[in-house]
């Protein structure tokens, strides 16, 4: 049980919405905005309603400040979507966010810089918490994505103002709950992507909630690893071979059947039309690198869908953003697509470039449910209780808040 924005009076307030505008860019550019646009329904509704709106989010993991992980490029997409003009400050807390709060009016909105400029930010420091909490009367969390990681924009600051749910989160919350409270099995996740080390460790628990557990992209990579391949230049995170093997354990304990690439795309370098070749995943080349999965996994993971009932995505099978390797995404994503409209699978998939390459594929309308989250989607989907979430939990008012019902 958590409170929502409707438990706000919000006229005149300063309301600190943490949400997650952590979308895919190119060239300073962001590529895909639906993070944004999702994110626009709190923020205009607050803004609506009276309040001074103060978004703060993060953008990609910067070491510190580094000007390639500013967030100005959101700027002209967030104005965009919310319809209206959007202040900026340099930081996310100190003499730059307060200037720029002051001069807000009623029913403005401002975007503050990247909270990860501030390394105590993904150290839950409590000192940065409360830097953060001296902006706002009142601390709004839509960041369903974000929502696994116990930062202090996204736990911290809970505990120190007045804190309610954005309506992105509760949306997503009730949408996952309704499509996989109990999801008719056989269930297949396809988890893919380039966060080797951040879900790796998730796969453990995943292995005895699904029936098929199919790994593509750069986790793939070291899985094939950890079974003694050679994976040439691949996006490879070889001290996790371990924990790969362990999870191969646990599949097998668990009866859940592994299904990974037998063929690759490689090229020599990570680059738009680079020449490529299919190769064996066991011929891969000393001075290539897989980017995508070949035609006999393609094929080999279309047909394990066909005996599923439910499918749940997180991350891109290949590097989708360059072409041509965005065949295996978009092949198995056009299939699922197909069994969703026949009625024959439910499908639910997130993560802000899953969502992309969804999009890219052109069946992001046709999944039956699209979350922002991916790796938060995932730990949900563990049974995991999301620090996020379990931080808006109204203490008297039972349950435990992790969004689950128990
Ligand atoms: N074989 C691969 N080698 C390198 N990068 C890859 C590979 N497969 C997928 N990727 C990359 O994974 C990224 C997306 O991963 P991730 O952030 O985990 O997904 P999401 O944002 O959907 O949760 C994309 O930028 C894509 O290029
Ligand atoms: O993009 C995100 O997650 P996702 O890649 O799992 O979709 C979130 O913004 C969390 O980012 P993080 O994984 O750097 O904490």
């Amino acid at each position: 049980m958590f409170r929502t924005i409707d438990a706000f009076d919000v006229k005149g307030k300063r309301v600190l919405v943490r949400a997650d505008l952590n979308v895919p860019s190119k060239d300073g550019k962001v590529t895909d905005s639906t993070r944004i646009d999702r994110s626009a329904a709190t923020l205009k509704e607050l803004a609506e309603r009276g309040a001074k709106v103060i978004v703060l989010t993060h953008f990609g993991r910067p070491k510190g400040r580094e000007d390639k992980y500013s967030q100005k490029l959101l700027l002209e997409p967030l104005a965009k979507a919310v319809g209206q003009a959007v202040a900026w400050a340099d930081d996310c807390i100190g003499p730059d966010a307060e200037a720029a709060i002051a001069k807000l009016n009623n029913g403005d909105i401002a975007l503050l810089e990247n909270v990860r400029f501030h390394p105590e930010e993904e150290k839950n420091d409590p000192a940065f918490a409360q830097a953060l909490a001296k902006l706002g009367d009142l601390y709004v969390n839509d960041a369903f994505s974000t929502a696994h990681r116990a930062h202090a924009s996204t736990e911290g600051l809970a505990h120190l103002l007045p804190a309610a749910a954005g309506r992105l989160m509760q949306v997503e919350l009730e949408a996952l709950a309704k499509a996989l409270g109990t999801p008719e099995k056989p269930v297949a996740a396809v988890v893919g992507g380039a966060k080797v080390s951040t879900k790796l460790d998730l796969l453990g628990n995943l292995v005895s909630r699904v029936d098929y557990l199919i790994i593509g992209g750069g986790m793939a990579n070291t899985f094939l690893f950890a079974q003694g391949k050679a994976v040439g230049k691949s996006l490879c995170e070889k001290d996790m071979a371990d924990t790969a093997r362990e999870i191969l354990e646990k599949a097998k304990a668990a009866k859940c059947h592994i299904v990974l690439p037998v063929d690759a795309v490689v090229a020599a370098e990570f680059a738009e039309n680079a020449a490529n070749k299919v190769v064996s995943v066991d011929a891969v080349p000393d001075d290539m690198m897989i980017l995508d999965a070949g035609p006999a996994s393609i094929e080999a993971i279309i047909d394990r869908l066909g005996g599923c009932k439910t499918l749940v995505w997180n991350g891109p099978l290949g590097a989708f953003e360059i072409n041509p390797f965005d065949k295996a995404t978009n092949a198995v994503a056009q299939a699922a697509a197909e069994r969703t409209k026949q009625g024959k699978l439910l499908t639910v998939a997130g993560g802000g470039d899953t969502v992309a390459a969804l999009a890219k594929a052109g069946v992001d309308e046709d999944f039956s449910y699209v979350s922002t989250a991916g790796g938060a989607f995932l730990e949900w989907l563990e049974g995991k209780t999301l620090p996020g979430v379990a931080a808006l939990e109204i203490k008297s008012g039972g349950g435990c808040g992790c969004g689950h019902s128990h």
